[in-house]
């Protein structure tokens, strides 16, 4: 459960974003006051009205000026609401762009680790509802509820001026509301925290189910889904019957107590007439006067209630901006004399944040060569995926250093070192734009021929041919690609960044052994001035590479050549063995390549 802050606390963060707009906001409070105190001169007219009308021999004309008085007022009151409006609807819209687009500039910087523990519906949430309501309360709820405030305390003192002792009547009402609005606040806080809560997660399983349709439908579990999801939206529907419940209570209150003092105060108004101690004039505008500020009373409940969501919403919506980016770049980069591309692992650890005490990578120490390629082999869980995650810095060593060309990582610039290193992961991600757009994302430069070279090393020829060529919209709401073109658009999108160093984890996983075949003669040629880190889950893979490491349980067990290892290393051979989906003679495809490069080397 989130730690609970003051109201004004969690309200005043909002500051920085409302300031530009505070003039704005101030024409709209002034507007808003100035349209309460119009409707609360209304029944001061009234009385004047009825003092000078009733009374034997009174003045007809005074009647008519009265009358246009009243009309005047009410078209200016309704002038002014509308000017409210007016000031505060497009800065309110301004504030809302601004926050969300610094909550997304925030997403975009904050760390991987970050988005592990985080649902994607709480942060679609934060991002849509919260904020939506954050403007509707900026625009209408905050200043209705300062207005609301002042019209009363006006109200009341105005009350007080014409007779003290119905005044009192209504005061002794107000006590109680107090008391209960206090409990009020405290249990419609939880309960509105709550609601705001299991919208974002019923967001993130809706978002996970239409991600995972495939799936659900193929294991025919979307019955199982669908009760699931029912089972979340009733404790959804109960949180949010709790908070009208609330409501209702709180709404229930103001309203019956000042009808109560209202009668009451009715009973004694006519006794104090009839004594004279009032007359009829006031008496009339007492009661108007408290119907003008009856209406805002009732309406305080909500105002409160809103008041009290747009606190969780601000509270919900800087957990994610207080969150530390702390993958971040040094205030003062380096980077190396001469970048060659050279990669080395020093005593490196890794454990992810959720257990800290069961690290995933230990004492990881390798060396792999400006240009070198060097393939990743372990068995599934070893630990490839995350050794490789940490070069472009999607999580940051927990110990020890990696470096490039002697600079370690976290001293470089992280956009430059983005520039340096580049990605392809098997399970690839497209985004919603062209296949030009996609295979270009990294790239430094937006040329036709970057793209073509890419496209071809990573035989995706067939973009050509897809309905619109290269212009063609694929990713989520595009055109869906098989898992193998997915997986060669996203080694394009690699190689066009022409990286120095270049990380493939099990890139060509999803490829038929013919595309394969030619994707591996190509990258061949690219990588021979691409320092290469590529984990290989095809003895095919292994073959790419200059020398191979051994990953056993998060450790390096064994570096060397394909055929070295496949000589002197027990668990290697068994690894490569279990790779392999044909049966294969270890011993005679050792001996053929112990002979071959004998000959290579005579
Ligand atoms: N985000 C995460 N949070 C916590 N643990 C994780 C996370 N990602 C991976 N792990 C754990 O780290 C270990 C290594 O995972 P990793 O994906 O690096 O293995 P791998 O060798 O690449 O496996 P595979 O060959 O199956 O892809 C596994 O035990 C996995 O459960």
């Amino acid at each position: 459960m989130a730690k609970q802050t003051p109201f004004f606390t969690s309200i005043s963060r909002l500051y920085p974003h409302v300031r530009p707009i505070l003039p704005r906001l101030f024409l709209g409070l002034l507007s808003a006051l100035l349209a309460s105190l119009v409707a609360l001169a209304i029944p001061q007219v009234l009385r004047v009205l009825i003092n000078e009308s009733l009374r034997p021999g009174a003045n007809v004309r005074a009647v008519w000026t009265a009358s246009l008085v009243v009309l005047g007022l009410g078209v200016t009151e309704a002038g002014l609401v509308a000017l409210r409006r007016q000031f505060v609807i497009n800065p309110a819209t301004t504030v809302e762009t601004r926050m969300r687009v610094s909550l997304y500039g925030h997403l975009q910087d904050l760390t991987v680790s970050f988005h592990d523990r985080w649902g994607s519906g709480q942060l679609l949430s934060r991002a849509m509802t919260d904020l939506n309501f954050l403007r509707r309360w900026m625009a209408f709820g905050a200043i209705m509820l300062v207005v609301t405030t002042i019209t009363v305390l006006i109200g009341v003192t105005v009350m007080f001026a014409m007779s003290w002792q119905l005044a009192l009547i209504f005061l002794a009402a107000a006590v109680p509301i107090m008391i209960y609005g206090f409990r009020f606040r405290t249990r419609f806080s939880k309960v509105a925290r709550r609601s705001q809560d299991q919208a974002g997660d019923l967001a993130t399983t809706v978002e996970e189910s239409v991600h995972g349709i495939r799936v659900l439908k193929a294991f025919g579990r979307s019955r199982e889904a669908l009760e699931n999801f029912n089972e979340q939206a009733k404790e959804l529907r109960q949180t949010e019957i709790a908070k009208a419940r609330h409501l209702a209570a709180f709404s229930l209150v103001v309203t019956l107590l000042p009808e109560l003092a209202l009668g009451g105060g009715l009973v004694v108004g006519v006794l104090l007439a009839a004594s004279g101690d009032l007359d009829v004039g006031s008496l009339v505008a007492f009661f108007a006067t408290a119907a003008v500020i009856a209406a805002p009373v009732e309406f305080s409940g909500m105002l409160l209630a809103m008041a009290l969501t747009a606190k969780a919403a601000v509270d919900r919506h800087f957990e994610v901006m207080d969150a530390v980016n702390t993958v971040a770049g040094p205030a003062e980069p380096q980077r190396p004399g001469r970048l060659t591309g050279a990669l080395s692992f020093r005593n490196a650890a890794f454990a992810f944040e959720d257990a800290p005490d069961r690290p995933v990578l230990k004492d990881i120490s390798l060396d792999i060569r400006a240009g070198e390629t060097m393939a990743l082999v372990g068995i599934t869980g070893s630990g490839k995926s995350t050794l490789l995650q940490l070069i472009p810095r999607l999580y940051d060593v927990t110990d020890g250093s990696i470096t490039i060309d002697g600079v370690d990582l976290r001293q470089f610039a992280l956009e430059e070192l983005r520039e340096i290193v580049a990605v392809a992961f098997e399970d690839t991600t497209l985004f919603s734009s062209s296949v030009r757009d996609n295979v270009l994302l990294g790239a430094p430069e937006r040329s036709e021929e970057a793209l073509a070279e890419a496209l071809d090393v990573a035989q995706a020829q067939f973009a050509y041919s897809l309905p619109a060529g290269l212009d063609t919209l694929i990713g989520e709401e595009g055109l869906s690609l098989s898992g193998g073109q997915r997986q060669r658009i996203a080694l394009a999108r690699a190689i066009a960044a022409r990286p120095k160093i270049l990380v493939l984890d099990d890139p060509l996983s999803a490829l038929d052994v013919h595309t394969e075949e030619r994707v591996e003669a190509r990258l061949r040629e690219v990588l021979a001035d691409t320092t290469t880190l590529i984990v290989a889950h095809r003895p095919s893979t292994v073959a790419l590479a200059d020398r191979v490491a051994l990953l056993e349980d998060g450790r390096i067990t064994a570096v060397g050549t394909h055929t070295r290892l496949l000589a002197e290393h027990s668990h290697y051979r068994h690894v490569i063995a279990s790779l392999d989906q044909e049966p294969r003679d270890l011993d005679s495809e050792l001996s053929a390549l112990e002979e071959r490069t004998e000959g290579i080397s005579q």
